[in-house]
C-alpha cells in the first residue's frame, strides 16, 4: 500500500494530486504523508510491546508535526543534541521517552537533558560518563545511563553511515566495555540501566543486526555475572528502506529475528531507535523544472531543488527515483537532473530517463528522511516549505524562508569599525 499513487495520470499523496499542493505552496516542497508515517509506526508498535520500546530517531526528519503525530502515537525518541530535546518536548513528547546519543554531548546539553529529566544517556566514552557523573551530582540528581558499546559489525552499508566498525568514532570498544561498567556502577550519581549499540543506516540483511545482538548479549551475560543487571538493551536504528531496488527485510521479519534470539532473556526489553524506516517513503521533495539545456555530450534537466534541499545524492550519491507527476507525452531526456547550485556535485539523479518539458513538476521520492534535516541556506537560498496531508487536508508545518530568512541573526557592522 503506497499513500503516494497515480490517479489519472497525477501522482497523489493520500488525497491530493501533487500538482495542487504545488499550485498553493509553490516549489520546491516537501510533502509528506500523514498516514505513511503512522502506518511505519504501527509495523513496529505491532512487535514492540511495552517493556519493549520504539525510540523514532528524531535526526531523520526532526519537523514539529512529524514528531508530534509519533509522540500522539506514544513514541519514545532518540536524540542528538539539546536542539532534538528541545523539539521533543515541544512537540508533545515525554521527557522518560527520551534516549541521547551522541558522541559529543556538551556541558549545557547534559545539564539541560538532566534538568529535563530525561530517560537515559547512552553514553559513548569514559570522559562522557564522568562529565555526566559530575553535572548529575551537581544538580543533585541520578543520571541514568546505558553506555554505547562498540560491537565491531560490518553493517555493509555506504561507508559514511557505518558505525560500529571498530574504526569509527562511536561508542566504546566491547574489549572496554566491562571495565567502563565496573567503574560506572561505583558512581553514586549515575544510575546503570542499559546497554546500547548501533551499527550503521540503511542497513538492507538482518544478519548484521544479529551479529551485533549475539555480541551484545555475551555483555550482558558478562555484567550479570558481575551483577549488574540490565533493565534493557538498545539496538540502535539502522533497518533500510527501498530507495530503488534493495530489498531490506520486512519490519516484522526482522523484529521476529531480534526477539527470536531474545527468548532466553525475558526481562530485558528491546529499545530500537529507527528513523529513515518510519519516515523516508511517507515523503517526497516536489520541484520545478526551470530549464532543458544540453551541451555535445550531456542533457540536463535543471529544477528549481538544489543539493542545499536534498543533499544525499550529492553527499552519498544516494539514488532517490524521480518522476514527473503528470503523465507526459513530451520527447524523452537521457540526462542529470541538476539544481541551481553553484557546485559541479549539485544534482539530484544522474543518468536518469524521463519524459520532461520545462515547467513541469518533478517528486523526487523517498525524501523524508534527511532530507528537510539535512537542507542548508548554502547559495543563500531560502529553505523550502514542509507541507504534512493527513487525507483531504494539507497542512503546511513549515513555511517557506524569505529572502530575509537567509541572513537572520547577522548584523552589519559600524563602517567606521571597518577602517
Ligand atoms: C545512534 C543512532 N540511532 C539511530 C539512528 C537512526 O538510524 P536510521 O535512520 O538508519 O534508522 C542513527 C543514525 O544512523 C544513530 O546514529
Ligand atoms: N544522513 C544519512 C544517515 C546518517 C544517519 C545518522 N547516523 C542519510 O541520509 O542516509
Amino acid at each position: 500500500m503506497s499513500e503516494f499513487a497515480i490517479h489519472d495520470g497525477v501522482l497523489h499523496v493520500e488525497e491530493i494530486p501533487l500538482t495542487e499542493l504545488a499550485t498553493r505552496f509553490g516549489t520546491p516542497c516537501y510533502v509528506y504523508s500523514r498516514a505513511a508515517i503512522v502506518r511505519q509506526w504501527e509495523a513496529f508498535q505491532a512487535h514492540m510491546p511495552a517493556p519493549h520500546k520504539v525510540c523514532y530517531a528524531v535526526k531523520a526528519n526532526s519537523n514539529l508535526a512529524v514528531l508530534q503525530v509519533l509522540a500522539e502515537l506514544g513514541a519514545g525518541f532518540d536524540v542528538v543534541s539539546g536542539g532534538e530535546i528541545a523539539r521533543v518536548l515541544r512537540a508533545g513528547g515525554l521527557a522518560k521517552n527520551i534516549v541521547f546519543s551522541g558522541v559529543g554531548k556538551s556541558d549545557a546539553e547534559i545539564r539541560y537533558a538532566l534538568e529535563q529529566n530525561i530517560g537515559q544517556f547512552n553514553v559513548e566514552s569514559d570522559a562522557e560518563l564522568d562529565r555526566i557523573a559530575a553535572i548529575a551530582a551537581d544538580l543533585q540528581c541520578t543520571a541514568r545511563i546505558s553506555f554505547r558499546v562498540n560491537p565491531d559489525v560490518d553493517a555493509k552499508t555506504h561507508p559514511y553511515i557505518a558505525t560500529g566498525l571498530e574504526a569509527n568514532k562511536f561508542g566504546i570498544p566491547m574489549q572496554d566495555a566491562l571495565a567502563t561498567y565496573r567503574r560506572a556502577a561505583r558512581l553514586p550519581s549515575v544510575e546503570i540501566v542499559g546497554a546500547d549499540c548501533h551499527i550503521g543506516s540503511q542497513l538492507t540483511e538482518t544478519q548484521p543486526f544479529l551479529d551485533a545482538l549475539d555480541r551484545m548479549l555475551v555483555l550482558v551475560d558478562a555484567l550479570a555475572a558481575e551483577g549488574i543487571s540490565l533493565k534493557h538493551l538498545d539496538m540502535g536504528g539502522g533497518l533500510g528502506v527501498t530507495y530503488a531496488d534493495e530489498t531490506p527485510p520486512p519490519i516484522g521479519h526482522y523484529l521476529q529475528a531480534m526477539h527470536a534470539r531474545l527468548v532466553d532473556y525475558p526481562d530485558l526489553a528491546l529499545y530500537l531507535e529507527p528513523g529513515r524506516a518510519i519516515v523516508a517513503n511517507a515523503g517526497v521533495l516536489l520541484t520545478r523544472v526551470e530549464y532543458l539545456k544540453a551541451n555535445r555530450s550531456k542533457h540536463f534537466v535543471m529544477v528549481d531543488a538544489g543539493m542545499n534541499d536534498l543533499l544525499r545524492p550529492s553527499l552519498y550519491q544516494a539514488h532517490h527515483d524521480i518522476v514527473n507527476v503528470v503523465a507526459s507525452n513530451a520527447p524523452e531526456v537521457t540526462g542529470d537532473i541538476v539544481g541551481p547550485v553553484c557546485e559541479t556535485g549539485d544534482f539530484l539523479g544522474q543518468n536518469r530517463t524521463l519524459r520532461v518539458a520545462a515547467g513541469d513538476l518533478l517528486a523526487v521520492k523517498s525524501a523524508g528522511a534527511y532530507g528537510f534535516a539535512m537542507s542548508s541556506n548554502y547559495n543563500s537560498r531560502p529553505r523550502p516549505p514542509e507541507v504534512m496531508v493527513a487525507g483531504e487536508q494539507a497542512y503546511l508545518i513549515r513555511a517557506r524562508e524569505t529572502l530575509d530568512d537567509v541572513w537572520r541573526g547577522e548584523t552589519l557592522i559600524p563602517i567606521s569599525d571597518t577602517q
